[in-house]
């Protein structure tokens, strides 16, 4: 990975230049740039095995990868994931990143600590003023919560450490469609707040509901993006899923 973590560029959100994720020899996402501005929401689709994932994991510093990664102008790529977290980059991975035996509270107070000491009270506040339920569910574990309960739990246990960009990977995956409106509302309220979400997702109901752009991923590269608009020629984006066939998807 490059080093430097002090270049500024005076930007805010995220940029993400020339970023590729890897597997030992396996490149499973070739190099991708793309931006997230401070209140935007930007969807990455695809199908299956594309590289959404792995790109998600180079982007904080959970799979290897080379290229530029700034947030608010300050490069980070340089940084250990943990460290990224600490400056706000947060995940809510693809199987949420709870620990289902420990508490809703100490869930979110694990989330907070990374946050900065003298925010983490007010981080943790606010982290609740979002989901209220929370409070009514203080002393339960985790893994007692229903599925969309524990999105939502997710959500705020990033929301706890000050975020400053969310990337959340494929959220709805096995939500009720009742939830997903929830969800929704979740993410359309924190874009509100001005925060940058990039969302990995499969499900185009929840994509078409919160987007601003979109990008398809297909064989580790973007093959197109455009505005939310775009994703109605519904027949246009399934075309370039099935490219997928075509593409030698993975190089060595
Ligand atoms: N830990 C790993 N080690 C080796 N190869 C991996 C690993 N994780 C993923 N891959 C490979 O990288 C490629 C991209 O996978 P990835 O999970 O990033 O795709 P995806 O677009 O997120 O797919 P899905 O929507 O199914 O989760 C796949 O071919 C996958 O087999």
């Amino acid at each position: 990975m490059s080093q430097p973590e002090s270049t500024s560029t005076g930007r805010r959100g995220l940029a993400v230049d020339g970023v590729s994720a890897r597997y030992g020899n396996l490149t499973a996402c070739r190099p991708v740039s793309l931006r997230v501005e401070p209140g935007e929401l930007v969807a990455l689709i695809g199908p299956n095995g594309a590289g959404k994932t792995s790109l998600i994991g180079a982007l904080n510093g959970t799979v290897a990868g080379t290229g530029e990664i700034t947030l608010d102008g300050r490069r980070i790529d340089g940084l250990a994931a943990w460290r990224r977290v600490g400056i706000g980059l947060t995940t809510v991975p693809d199987n949420r990143g709870l620990f289902p035996s420990l508490t809703v509270a100490d869930n979110l107070r694990l989330g907070a600590l990374l946050s900065d000491r003298a925010k983490r009270e007010k981080a943790l506040d606010d982290a609740i003023a979002l989901f209220p339920f929370l409070r009514t569910r203080w002393g339960d574990a985790a893994g007692a919560l229903s599925g969309g309960q524990q999105q939502m739990l997710a959500i705020a246990k990033c929301m706890a450490c000050s975020p400053r960009v969310l990337l959340l990977d494929e959220p709805t995956q096995g939500l009720a469609p009742i939830v997903v409106d929830e969800l929704a509302e979740v993410l359309r309220n924190l874009r509100a707040r001005g925060l940058p979400i990039l969302l990995v997702e499969q499900s185009q109901y929840l994509v078409e509901a919160v987007a601003d752009r979109f990008a398809v991923l297909v064989g580790g590269q973007i093959v197109h993006s455009g505005p939310r608009a775009a994703l109605a020629d519904r027949e246009y984006i399934a075309g370039l899923y099935l490219q997928r066939k075509q593409a030698a998807v993975l190089s060595h």
